[in-house]
């Protein structure tokens, strides 16, 4: 996938930490870090897979991009709609308080300064101020990353203006502001006028709506404004560093519950066992209808509403009379098809399927793969595809990311991800993939030991107690998740078949 691809969600250092254990001076004890730290790009029309062994965090992954886990950190940016179509409790915090988050952003700012400061004056003589240098370097790379963060969720709203001084910033801060509000009224008359149409009230519609011309000269009054202030600070040396991080997609990490229940739509998750994610009161018609009535599609007793979920079931290879009939008689291959009926009914955009295939026969596997490819081409889905199965991620993914203990330790195409592993992780993986090629058949890498705990992993490389590669560094530098070719990333030492410096 090349930079010219859309970007579909911008994931940077997502962090997934949950909490366990008694509570110490009302903090928690400790946590899983089932997430430590990934940053990744899903490019619109995707396949991505993810790939791990169990318990390395694929499914919180998944969860947490979708938000149904809410993250610790780190942004997750959608630009599947814009911050200016909706309503976002977090962009109008940002407009009330310009000046104030900027001297936030600018104190944390300060203190990476500072660090990077006492970091260049350490020693590196020997081997172990080497290793200290490093541990020290990875610190204020974390620092760094934090602070990026809340730079940019201001930078996305007002680029370049950033360079302002406090009062100007609180200037430009109002006009921001009074342009979303007034937005923000016009998408309230707009939502209203809808409803009235769709009960067959035009006349009322069509009353409601003579607000909006009004409300549209506001807001280009004040676009105007911000405008002459941008081509104010246009001198400013910093203007361009700021402006080019301007950006329209919403960062999910920021939303609130009601917001996201919104975006749902847009972001679906079907599930890995598909009999206990339906319901065996309701019928398949309800299951589906239910997705569609919460998410506003149709209306409870539209007469409409049922035609159109017989098609989507027809679509997804259920013949459309068993409507009636409960998820109990179904198999389990017809069940995982209901699943993937109830989540795109809703014409997401996204969709996380999470080990969708893994409890089914192989037979019935291939059946329900190739039904999810041909569904993507007819609805323009992207979807990031969890198995813990190389074959089965190997046959569907564009491109595939491989996961250990909480991190990414590489990611590249698909193709080239098979050809040339980097990481000793996906080398061993590779191996053990079942072949019938008995002449050209490898050594089959065997991972000694267990996956230590993702509550107290090891230090430096998490991969490096089961690594056969391992040295002294591994032990205490976390490696950084470098690009070693366009598009392909890995996170190693030692990275397989790449000389290393001296
Ligand atoms: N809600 C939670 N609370 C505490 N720990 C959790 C929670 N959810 C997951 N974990 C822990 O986080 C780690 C990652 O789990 P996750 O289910 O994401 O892994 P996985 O790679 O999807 O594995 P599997 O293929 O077995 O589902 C595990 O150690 C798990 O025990």
């Amino acid at each position: 996938m090349s930079d010219e691809n859309k970007v579909l969600l911008r994931v940077s250092n997502l962090k997934q930490y949950f909490p366990i254990g008694k509570k110490k001076m009302g903090k928690p004890q400790s946590f899983v870090k089932a997430n430590d730290g990934i940053s990744l790009n899903i490019y619109e029309g995707e396949t991505f897979g993810l790939v791990g062994e169990s318990g390395c965090g694929k499914s919180t992954f998944g969860r947490t991009l979708l938000q149904l886990y809410r993250q610790t950190g780190g942004r997750t940016v959608y630009y599947g709609r814009t911050v200016e179509d909706f309503d976002l409790k977090y962009v109008e915090e940002i407009f009330k308080n310009l000046p104030d988050k900027k001297k936030k952003c600018e104190e944390l700012l300060g203190k990476v300064k500072k660090l990077e400061a006492d970091y260049a004056k350490m020693p590196e003589g020997t081997e172990e101020e080497k290793i200290a240098k490093k541990v020290a370097g990875q610190h204020l790379a974390e620092m760094e990353s934090e602070a990026d963060n809340d730079l940019l969720d201001i930078t996305a709203l007002i680029g370049g203006l950033y360079t302002l001084d406090e009062t100007a910033l609180a200037e430009a801060g109002r006009h921001y502001l009074a342009e979303y509000l007034a937005m923000k009224e016009i998408r309230k008359i707009n939502a209203q006028a809808d409803e009235f149409e769709k009960n067959g009230k035009s006349a009322k519609a069509g009353e409601v709506k003579k607000k909006i011309p009004e409300l549209q000269k506001k807001v280009q009054a004040e676009l105007a404004e911000i405008d002459k202030i941008r081509d104010n600070c246009k001198k400013d040396e910093d203007f361009e560093k700021y402006e080019v991080q301007k950006d329209d997609g919403i960062n999910l990490a920021n939303l609130t519950d009601a917001e996201m229940r919104y975006l749902r739509r847009d972001l679906q998750l079907i599930f890995q066992d598909p009999y206990s994610s339906l319901n065996p009161r309701m019928t398949v018609g309800q299951i589906i209808g239910e997705g569609l009535m919460a998410h506003n599609i149709f209306k409870k007793g539209d007469p409409k509403m049922q035609d159109y979920i017989m098609e989507i079931m027809e679509k997804c290879g259920l013949a459309s009379y068993f409507i009636h009939r409960y998820p109990h008689q179904f198999s389990g291959g017809q069940r995982q098809r209901i699943g993937i009926a109830r989540s795109l009914a809703v014409h997401p955009k996204f969709v996380v399927c999470d080990e969708a295939v893994s409890a089914l026969d192989v037979s019935i596997q291939s059946q329900i793969i190739n039904l999810l490819l041909d569904l993507k081409e007819q609805n323009n889905l992207t979807y990031l595809f969890i198995s813990h199965d190389l074959s089965v991620i190997k046959y569907i993914s564009d491109r595939i990311g491989v996961m250990y203990l909480g991190n990414m330790m590489e990611l590249s195409d698909t193709e080239h991800l098979f050809a040339h592993p980097y990481h000793p992780y996906t080398e061993a993986l590779l191996s053990a993939i079942p072949t019938t090629d008995v002449d050209g058949r490898k050594e089959t890498i065997i991972l000694e030991g267990d996956i230590p705990s993702p509550i107290n992993p090891p230090k430096g490389c998490k991969f490096h107690t089961r690594c056969r590669y391992c040295t002294e560094i591994c032990k205490n530098v976390t490696p950084q998740f470098e690009e070693v070719e366009p598009g392909h990333f890995v996170a190693c030492h030692h990275k397989l078949g790449v000389p290393e410096e001296k």
